[in-house]
């Protein structure tokens, strides 16, 4: 189910990049489906970072997941991918079917309430494919996401939905940052997905 015709999508980015967002893709007994099964099925983790020397812990969940043991490295910790479970099959063949675009890894993220968050970053790591798409989907409770432009500081946001699809591609991560934004309003969880491509290195 389709909310809205391709042709429609408007870029959400002035300049120097293209965001679309495709509304909810998914009727909401689907997503809530997609919702328990990812919550129950996942094997969520809690995120590490080192800065600074010191090792941070941090509330919000993550999973790696991919269509080969690909190596990523965020936070200066590397993990080795999952092999997509029957939920991720199914939510990239929606999200092929609509953008006819592929992927081969999911990062996935649990947000516990609205005090767990992600700050300013773009998504543009080396084994990243340069200006490659990244397909965001989110379930669960709605959050705001914005983008700010690193040089003018412009700021863009948008209210993601239960089921809904974004898509970030062209020079959005040179140009812009993302964030998910704390907030006291929300009191349940969130999960978003964002699937993305990663290159092989070549061997030397
Ligand atoms: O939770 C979100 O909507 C965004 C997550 C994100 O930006 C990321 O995982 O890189
Ligand atoms: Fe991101």
């Amino acid at each position: 189910m389709l909310s809205h015709h391709p042709t429609t999508l408007h870029n959400l980015l002035p300049y120097d990049g293209t965001v679309l967002y495709y509304g909810r893709i998914m009727a909401k007994k689907i997503a809530d489906y997609y919702f328990n099964q990812l919550l129950a099925n996942i094997e969520w983790k809690n995120d590490e970072a080192k800065m600074f020397g010191k090792h941070y812990i941090t509330k919000r969940k993550v999973a790696w997941y991919g269509l080969e043991p690909f190596e990523y490295t965020y936070s200066k910790i590397t993990k080795s991918a999952l092999p997509y479970t029957q939920e991720l099959i199914e939510i990239s063949e929606l999200i092929y079917r609509l953008t006819n675009t592929t992927y081969n890894a999911c990062l996935l993220n649990l947000y516990h309430n609205g005090s767990e968050s992600m700050a300013w970053h773009s998504d543009a790591e080396k084994m990243l494919k340069k200006n490659g798409a990244i397909a965001s989907i989110s379930l669960g409770a709605e959050r705001k996401f914005s983008f700010k432009h690193k040089e003018t500081k412009e700021v863009k946001s948008i209210l993601l939905e239960h089921g809904s699809l974004l898509i970030m591609q062209d020079e959005t991560q040179s140009h812009w940052l993302h964030r998910l934004p704390p907030t006291t309003k929300i009191e349940t969880e969130r999960i978003n997905l964002t699937f993305r491509t990663i290159i092989k290195e070549k061997s030397s």
